[in-house]
């Protein structure tokens, strides 16, 4: 309540206005895990309402606009202005732009007012571009059956035209709707690492949601570490940047000079299969990249594996011992010694592990590693985006009855909640994840490049097999880079995976988390294989990852999942791999492939039934209050 309310008037005004919000119908909230950097993809989605603009089109058009007209209807209101460009190129006479034109105002203008009919007028306003307000607020809201407001409708639209402002009102009117047709964004995680553009996601969210939250995901927490003063965050982050061809995000967006990690790695490695970068894009990456993102790779790489060793040895409490292997290697670094067994070493780049002191950083690894963490810690750029996130996010959000999370909730392989004892203390469930929430939060609040305890927990959730935001037994990195034995590389998920498909467990998570049997739980984390079901614990659990990490398409055969939850039920929408936002423009080739009716109720859920609602009731009861003592 921002507002001054003096009057009795006034007061009993905001009271009508927040119970008629009350009765509006619940607005749209779309769910996206798993951005991974994949900037042009999520840009679509976004502008396609995670697949609802299309089905707003089809309820309202069907029978009046054919497919194919619907189709590009559709691209008008996700790609306004090339749109508009490709148009007038296929437009033979004025004449037939003119009626492209009328016709492409009536049917936007029907669009936004079916879009705009579950919010509140001012909602409606303040999705309008300040130069449109006045008319597109006559088009919107013009009894046309009335003849003298069907001529003013008419001269509208004719001046429009007239005076040259057609195709901004066409982009504006399509910006409208893209705002009003999804009204509130979670991200359940991972919006960082393996893609091009992580830095555009959050300006994009930035700019145009306000209803936005995020649920911090493993890649996510790398680059909130860092800037906190994680040296092993750092080094993370940085070898996947070199691994997936991305490092020029770190220059290009963060301001961040790796000039002398790259002279460092050039002069001390030479190339090696096994980290070969994956270039994301379909530009082919230069040999002298591909060659010196090799080199950067194994550099960070055996840096990160020191470091790993001297915070296992500081902090016994996390049980990482089995991630000591450096101390193992053998004859020269040809071989390492695990369990009793001698495995032989492939693609080695050792030659910077002193044998007596395996752990022990060299000079110049040392200066490299101060140096960058220090433009880490300082990068403005990368401190605004970071807090957006911490400030936007958190371990897990309750939500309209529904629990949001990015990974796990460790458990036993009987559905126990495992306990993780720190400090004398043991956290288990919904209390580990408050426990790490608060680590994180005091971590960003006092950042330091020291070997501190925060930021030993906070790589610890990025790799600890206690950890709810990776959910597996170890990270294998060191196996899978020099080791050729598939059962060393396995990763072993924690048993909520597997449990995560029946009903009962569902139940006892929500009762942890102080939620009602009826709500969902939405993860993302782990790609979902076409042919497997994102739906689990018979529609209490939903996974959906969606799918847009390039790299991994191989695997999954589809693009992903996206969840949207509207005021009739839950949809699951399914999305195609996406190429490029030229191709998909050209082709006109949408990613929304099919929407599944999750759950469906007759009668539609209002505001009055959501976590908005509680806290307008709440706003109510106080004026009324205010009222009495008046
Ligand atoms: O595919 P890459 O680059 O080898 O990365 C694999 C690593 O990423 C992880 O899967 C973590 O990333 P995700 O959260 O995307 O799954 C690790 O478990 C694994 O070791
Ligand atoms: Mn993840």
């Amino acid at each position: 309540m921002d507002k001054k309310l003096t009057t009795t008037n006034e007061i009993k005004e905001e009271i009508i206005n927040l119970s008629a919000i009350l009765g509006l119908p619940k607005g749209t909230e779309a769910f996206i895990s798993d951005v991974h950097g994949e900037y042009d993809e999520f840009a679509h989605i976004m502008r396609n309402g995670s697949g609802n603009t299309k089905q707003k089109i089809e309820e309202l058009f069907t029978g009046r606009l054919s497919l194919a007209s619907q189709k590009k209807l559709a691209f008008l209101v996700y790609y306004p202005s090339e749109i508009l460009q490709k148009t007038k190129t296929e437009m033979s006479n004025h004449d037939q732009l003119i009626q492209w034109y009328m016709d492409s105002f009536n049917h936007l203008i029907e669009l936004l007012r079916y879009t705009a009919n579950k919010y509140t007028r001012s909602k409606v306003r303040k999705s309008i571009s300040p130069d449109f307000v006045y008319i597109t607020e006559e088009l919107l809201y013009a009894d046309r059956n009335a003849d003298t407001k069907q001529l003013s409708y008419q001269l509208i639209m004719d001046n429009i035209i007239k005076l040259g402002m057609a195709d901004a009102f066409i982009v504006a009117t399509c910006h409208s709707i893209q705002k009003l047709v999804v009204d509130h964004v979670h991200i359940i995680g991972d919006i960082y690492d393996r893609g091009p553009h992580p830095d555009y996601i959050i300006d994009h969210l930035a700019h145009h949601w306000q209803n936005f939250d995020f649920q911090w995901g493993n890649h996510d927490i790398l680059w909130m570490g860092s800037v906190a003063g994680s040296k092993l965050c750092m080094l993370n982050l940085l070898r996947i940047a070199a691994r997936y061809d991305n490092l020029k995000l770190l220059k290009n967006a963060y301001g961040i000079d790796l000039t002398k990690l790259i002279e460092f790695a050039e002069k001390n490695y030479q190339p090696q299969k096994a980290f070969n970068p994956k270039s994301d894009t379909d530009e082919k990456m230069s040999e002298c990249d591909q060659k010196s993102h090799n080199c950067v790779q194994q550099a960070i790489a055996i840096m990160q594996f020191k470091l790993e060793g001297q915070t296992i040895a500081r902090r016994p409490e996390f049980q990482m011992e089995n991630r000591l292997l450096l101390d193992k290697l053998e004859l020269d670094n040809n071989y390492i010694l695990i369990k009793g067994v001698t495995y032989p070493i492939k693609d080695g780049c050792f030659q910077l592990v002193d044998s007596n002191d395996p752990y022990k950083l060299t000079d110049s690894e040392h200066e490299i590693i101060a140096d960058l963490i220090t433009q880490f810690i300082n990068s403005k750029k990368l401190k605004k985006h970071i807090f957006y996130l911490v400030n936007n996010g958190s371990m897990y959000l309750k939500y309209n009855g529904n629990l949001l999370f990015h990974g796990c909730i460790p458990v036993d392989a009987t559905g126990k909640m495992l306990s993780w004892k720190i400090n004398g203390q043991a956290y288990a469930g919904k209390r580990l994840f408050d426990y790490f929430d608060s680590i994180i939060r005091d971590a960003l609040s006092n950042p330091t490049a020291s070997d501190c305890f925060n930021s030993d927990v906070i790589w610890y959730l990025w790799t600890g097999k206690m950890s709810p935001l990776f959910g597996k037994d170890k990270m294998t990195t060191f196996e899978r880079y020099f080791i050729d034995n598939d059962e060393l590389q396995v990763e072993k998920l924690n048993p909520y995976y597997s449990l995560r498909k029946e009903e009962w467990f569902a139940d006892e998570l929500f009762k942890d988390f102080g939620l009602n049997e009826t709500g969902h739980i939405i993860n993302g984390h782990t790609p979902v294989k076409a042919g497997t079901s994102p739906i689990m614990a018979n529609g209490k659990i939903f996974v959906i990852d969606g799918g847009m990490s390039k790299p991994y398409h191989k695997t999954t055969g589809i693009g992903g999942y996206t969840l949207l939850s509207n005021s009739y039920g839950l949809q699951l929408v399914t999305h195609e791999p996406f190429t490029t936002r030229q191709k998909a423009i050209d082709g006109m080739t949408d990613v929304v492939s099919t929407k599944r009716v999750i759950e469906q109720s007759v009668s539609r859920k209002t505001v009055a039934e959501t976590d908005t609602g509680r806290q307008l009731k709440q706003q109510i009861s106080i004026l009324q209050a205010r009222l009495k003592n008046k």
